[in-house]
């Protein structure tokens, strides 16, 4: 478990500030954000390997804030793996065991399932710089693992990855926790990656906390604009509410029932802002007309903007939709957005 309370750091150009988490025995937690957020600072304290100015670290209930790193019972994973070029895998491996003072023939049997649960066992004589990437970032594991650390640290284990490696050690990391039962905090910038891994999040934006909780929460109930473009709902409009309707500008938009207490936002994701297509509630659906003016080749879709007055809404459609529909710039199109589809904060 890892209480954090108050923790603040300055640095000459950036800060973390009042910092204040809780992460669960056993969980795997995430600190997403957009780079330079402050992530890596926040799991470096944790680690005890940056100075931080106030607050304090609490892991499995010891106050920890004043404790060297190799006190602290933590394993840390790096993006760029960190192993040591001149030291073989074995030894790479077993290295935190010496430091720690731990006596390697009692860690014996451990490091050997470690070390044939992560597939490494060919690997043992060759040195680093000879392993691809997703075979170092085994090795990383198994010896940030073999000190048995209560809580597990990974600072973006994944993006040095090409896409291959990268499914593969995600699928590892998932296992990994499921099987050895102890707290993961990974840090990372990728939304996806937090949602297949994550139970839970907190969603860091310079510096600070923007929002805490459940990782589909995070996804389906964003809490500020901040979070909810970091989600993916493209659409962020400052609106006013009266009833179960949200005034943006000229345009009128149904709600699906009136906000709970006061709002100043509403978000909308790009695939659900519908163009010519009828809405799967035709009844209270909003319905209005706007000029299609962009289209930006996202590959597998493109992504489009209507503009309604001095409001610019984003779609996705296929490349089928388009050619099919004969969607030009400038043409005029039905949009159509669902009340469901509306998200408020
Ligand atoms: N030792 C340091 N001295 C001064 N500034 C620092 C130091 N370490 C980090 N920073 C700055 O603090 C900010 C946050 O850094 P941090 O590495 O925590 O970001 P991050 O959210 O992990 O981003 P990324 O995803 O790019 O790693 C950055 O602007 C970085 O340049």
């Amino acid at each position: 478990m890892i209480e954090i309370d108050g923790l603040s750091m300055e640095l000459s150009s950036f800060a973390l500030y009042n910092i204040n988490l809780s992460v669960r025995n056993g969980e795997f937690f995430t600190l997403l954000g957009p780079t330079g957020a402050g992530k890596t600072l926040i799991l470096e304290a944790i680690a005890g390997v940056s100075p931080i100015n106030g607050g304090c670290i609490c892991l499995d209930g010891r106050d920890v804030t004043r404790l060297p790193p190799e006190k602290r019972g933590v394993g840390i994973v790096y993006q760029d793996y960190a192993l040591f070029p001149h030291l073989s895998v074995k030894e790479n491996v077993v290295y935190g065991l010496r430091y720690r003072k731990i006596d390697p023939e009692e860690s014996s049997d451990w490091v050997d399932w470690l070390v044939e649960r992560l597939g490494i066992r060919s690997l043992l004589n060759r040195f680093p710089p000879t392993l691809s990437g997703g075979e170092k970032q085994r090795v990383a594991l198994a010896r940030a693992l073999a000190v048995r650390p209560s809580l597990l640290l990974l600072d973006e284990p994944l993006s040095a990855l090409d896409p291959n490696f990268r499914e593969e050690i995600r699928e590892l990391l998932k296992k990994l926790h499921r099987e050895l039962k102890i707290t993961f905090l990974m840090v990372t910038h990728d939304f996806s990656e937090a949602l297949f891994l994550s139970e839970r999040s907190a969603i860091i934006n310079n510096g600070r906390i923007e929002q805490v909780g459940p990782i589909s929460d995070v996804f389906n109930k964003p809490s500020s604009p901040f979070v909810a473009e970091f989600v993916g709902m493209k659409n962020v409009f400052r609106a006013g509410f009266n009833g179960a309707r949200a005034l943006l500008d000229d345009l009128e938009l149904h709600l699906s029932r009136p906000p709970d207490g006061h709002k100043d936002y509403i978000a909308i994701r790009p695939e659900d802002v519908l163009i010519g297509v009828e809405s799967s509630s035709p009844g209270n659906a909003n319905v209005f007309h706007g000029e299609l003016c962009e289209r930006i080749d996202r590959g597998l879709y493109l992504e489009v903007s209507i503009r309604r007055g001095n409001l610019l809404f984003k779609a996705v459609l296929t490349k089928r939709d388009l050619f099919e529909r004969n969607l030009q710039e400038r043409t005029e199109v039905r949009v159509s957005i669902d009340p469901s589809a509306i998200h408020v904060f």
